[in-house]
């Protein structure tokens, strides 16, 4: 016979029913993690996402759950992470989804990391320059970066947010600090630049933007992005009309889309394709696939400049060779010169934020 459950096992499990278990926060859930069976062992490396709860991050936390690659992700934000951790959780791919919210989460969040993906941060509004959003992103990503330097120092990081031409040197000089700085470990994602410049190529050129391949150095804001269209992947040339107006779609493609959202931010979705794109670049180097080459914000010397977007080698060091720049056209050098001369000083500003 079935023993009679007393009252108060009733209403727990009545009310286990109408409140079920929070998605798994850490030590939340009812049935603990350590209580199931399946201890989610599947080999793969383990993935943070920071500011997994904004408009790139939901859908990059949604594309790297989908990645065979990932073992565990961890979604870390100051708000919203909960639900974001949840909905995620639930799709029956292979990697296991961990929640953390707010700062005191941080190193719990980075702890064992192979690669931290950092989206965190303010976008524009129509009329503003990348660099408008130096003043909050620029403590954003001083703390976050402190967070890895105390607590994943070896993992590579793929540094999204703006203006990446300054927050990339700030990433540095806080590693720096640290006594942590590995130049090959960090890397400015630049490769929504390029997924732009292959998907306008085609469609000049009447091709399948996957069979195109567009190199674009030297950085990622306004005449600092520079797409060699001399070097596109296949051979091609281009009228002098067809050369300004790519040039300046791609350098403007950013602009086109914070004013198509009309001051409900800017590109989050091709941005979480791109950001995907480039970690599984970073993550297949990492696993030992070679000749895994792209396009990437990095310390450089291939020009005079300390950091430089050009086609990079990954492997399982991170970045372990650096591209020059081949054989430019007279308009690419003179590209080339503005790209630098803006440069020098979101680099400058950077460094000065954290020296200073
Ligand atoms: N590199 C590129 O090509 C590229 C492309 C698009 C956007 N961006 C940049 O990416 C950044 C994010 O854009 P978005 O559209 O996702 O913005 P968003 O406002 O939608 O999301 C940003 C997220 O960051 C979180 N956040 C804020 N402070 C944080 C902190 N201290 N720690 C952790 N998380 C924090 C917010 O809570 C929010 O969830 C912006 O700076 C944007 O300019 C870069
Ligand atoms: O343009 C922006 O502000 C966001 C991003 O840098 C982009 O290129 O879309």
């Amino acid at each position: 016979m079935q023993p009679i459950p007393d009252v108060n096992q009733r209403i727990a499990r009545i009310s286990s029913h109408l409140h079920p278990p929070k998605p798994q926060m850490e030590e939340s859930s009812a049935l603990r993690r350590a209580n199931c069976r399946g201890k989610g062992g599947a080999p793969g490396f383990k993935v943070a996402i920071l500011g997994a709860a904004g408009g790139i991050g939901q859908p990059l936390a949604m594309l790297m759950k989908m990645n065979p690659l990932v073992s565990i992700l961890h979604l870390y934000d100051v708000v919203n992470a909960p639900g974001v951790t949840a909905d995620i959780s639930h799709m029956d791919t292979g990697a296991v989804v961990r929640g953390f919210l707010g700062q005191q989460q941080l190193e719990a969040a980075l702890t064992g990391m192979d690669l931290v993906i950092i989206p965190a941060g303010v976008p524009r509004k129509p009329g503003m320059t990348r660099d408008d959003l130096f003043k909050i992103n620029a403590g954003i990503v001083r703390t976050l970066c402190e967070g890895i330097a105390k607590s994943c120092p070896r993992a590579i990081v793929n540094l999204i947010s703006n203006p990446v031409n300054s927050t990339v040197p700030i990433a540095a000089e806080v590693f720096k600090k640290a006594g942590t700085y590995d130049p090959n470990r960090l890397l400015g994602v630049t490769m929504l630049d390029v997924v732009r410049a292959n998907t306008f190529v085609a469609e000049v050129l009447g091709l399948d933007p996957r069979d195109v391949d567009v190199p674009v150095v030297g950085g990622h804001a306004g005449v600092t992005i520079l797409p060699l269209l001399s070097q596109v992947k296949p051979p091609s040339s281009f009228t002098q009309e067809e050369t300004i107006y790519l040039t300046d779609r791609i350098q403007n493609g950013g602009t086109e889309v914070v004013e198509a959202k009309a001051g409900a931010g800017s590109a989050t979705l091709s941005m979480a394709y791109a950001a995907v794109k480039f970690a599984d670049a970073c993550l297949r180097g990492l696993r030992g696939d070679a000749g895994v080459v792209e396009c990437a914000f990095v310390a450089s010397q291939v020009t005079e400049l300390p950091f430089f977007a050009s086609k990079v080698r990954l492997g399982r060091n991170g970045m372990e060779e650096v591209y020059g720049l081949g054989a430019l056209n007279e308009y690419e050098r003179i590209g080339l010169e503005k790209a630098k001369k803006e440069l020098v000083g979101s680099i400058e500003k950077g460094v000065t934020f954290i020296r200073s």
